[in-house]
């Protein structure tokens, strides 16, 4: 049995299973599973198809933003208003068909906006369902090139989640699951567990919190499932049983995402108001010009970036070339971005003054 089939038969046997405290564990062994079954299909080495790269795009500026959406939903059409690269758009599905950089100039920084061909082809005509998922994600042949764009977007630092606001809010799950399947985790933090493989001495189990979504059992079941018999576990935050899977796996990407919903040139007032309240979510119309200014601030203040000015002895810095990094950027950090060689040879740095 290949991984898609046995995929497909764990969300199988995951849908039939009630949830409750009797099959929690099973439950959290399956969802182990699952995950270890999805992880496999991303690797290079497996045999159920292509490794899951991404567009053979160069980063470049000082961030990335992705665009991910059905198609026509209007990503190339933003992409050319925000920047001075001119991505073709048009009324048929599929027009772009790999990835196109741009660059959004703000506030002294480059940012790479990329435009993405649309994905989840077949999905939008169908209901929201596991395996409709799971035959999507693999669609890599097909017109649409979902894989590709996943494990594009898991390299971006900001993902624009856009959506035809005249559409059922449908897709914008279906996005989020297939964002999901391949460890890409929407605005969320990672989580606080510090995990430790050991060669002896079993398995030590620790939490500062009390655990209400989760339990020490069905931890331990997932820690066997793995076959992991010796580490320390230490849990400091209510998490659930998926995302301790996550914190087994490793390398989950957490990426704050922007909902950009987008024609709202075609919808009513009522509807673009509750759109716009909603948290996250954004109404904009490329068509006619609305909100664009305030969906690139919103993409700076989620960028979370710092501007830092050089300066030579006895001189003023120059204010109109910062180095632009993300927050929570160290030293040297700022050192790589200036030369690669800088940082081995550094010894001290003087901060002047921090602005916020
Ligand atoms: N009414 C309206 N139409 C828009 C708006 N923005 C884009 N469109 C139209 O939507 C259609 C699709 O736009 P594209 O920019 O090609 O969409 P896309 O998401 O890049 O599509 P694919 O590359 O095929 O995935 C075009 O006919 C655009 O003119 C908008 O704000 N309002
Ligand atoms: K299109
Ligand atoms: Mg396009």
């Amino acid at each position: 049995m290949g991984v898609v089939e046995k995929i497909k038969e764990i969300e199988e046997e995951m849908a039939r299973t009630q949830k409750n405290k009797a099959t929690e564990y099973h439950l959290g062994l399956l969802k182990a599973k699952l995950a270890r079954y999805r992880q496999q299909l991303l690797e290079p080495t497996s045999k159920s198809g292509p490794a899951g790269t991404g567009f053979d795009v160069q980063k470049s500026g000082d961030a990335r933003v992705a665009l991910i959406g059905f198609p026509s939903v209007g990503k190339s059409t933003l992409l050319s208003k925000l920047t001075h690269t001119q991505s073709e758009a048009a009324a048929y599905e599929f027009t772009t068909l790999t990835a196109i950089p741009g660059v959004l100039e703000y506030k002294g920084a480059r940012i790479q906006l990329l435009d993405l061909p649309g994905i989840v082809e077949g999905a939008s005509q169908g209901t929201f369902r596991a395996d409709i998922i799971s035959t999507c994600f693999m669609n890599i042949s097909g017109r649409g090139r979902g894989r590709q764009v996943v494990s594009t977007a898991k390299t971006a630092d900001v993902i624009l989640i856009m959506l035809d606001a005249t559409k059922s809010d449908e897709q914008r799950r279906l996005l989020e699951h297939e964002l999901d399947a391949v460890g890409i985790r929407l605005n969320k933090s990672k989580p606080d567990v510090v995990f430790k493989k050991r060669t002896t001495g079993g398995i030590t189990f620790n939490t500062t919190v009390k655990l209400t979504k989760t339990d020490e059992k069905t931890i331990r079941t997932i820690l066997a499932g793995y076959k992991l018999h010796n580490c320390d576990v230490m849990i400091r935050e209510d998490i659930t049983t998926d995302e301790f899977i996550d914190v087994l796996i490793g390398n989950r990407k957490y990426i704050p995402c922007i909902y950009v919903y987008n024609k709202i040139d075609s919808i009513s007032l009522e509807q673009v108001d509750k759109i716009a309240r909603s948290s996250k979510s954004l109404v904009i119309s490329c068509e006619m010009d609305l909100n664009l200014d305030y969906l690139v601030s919103r993409i700076w203040e989620e960028l979370s970036m710092v501007k830092i000015y050089t300066k030579k002895r006895g001189a003023h810095p120059d204010l109109n070339d910062p180095v632009c990094l993300r927050k929570g950027s160290t030293i040297e950090t700022v050192c790589d971005s200036i030369h690669r060689s800088l940082a081995p040879n550094f010894r001290y740095a003087l901060i002047w003054s921090v602005l916020s």
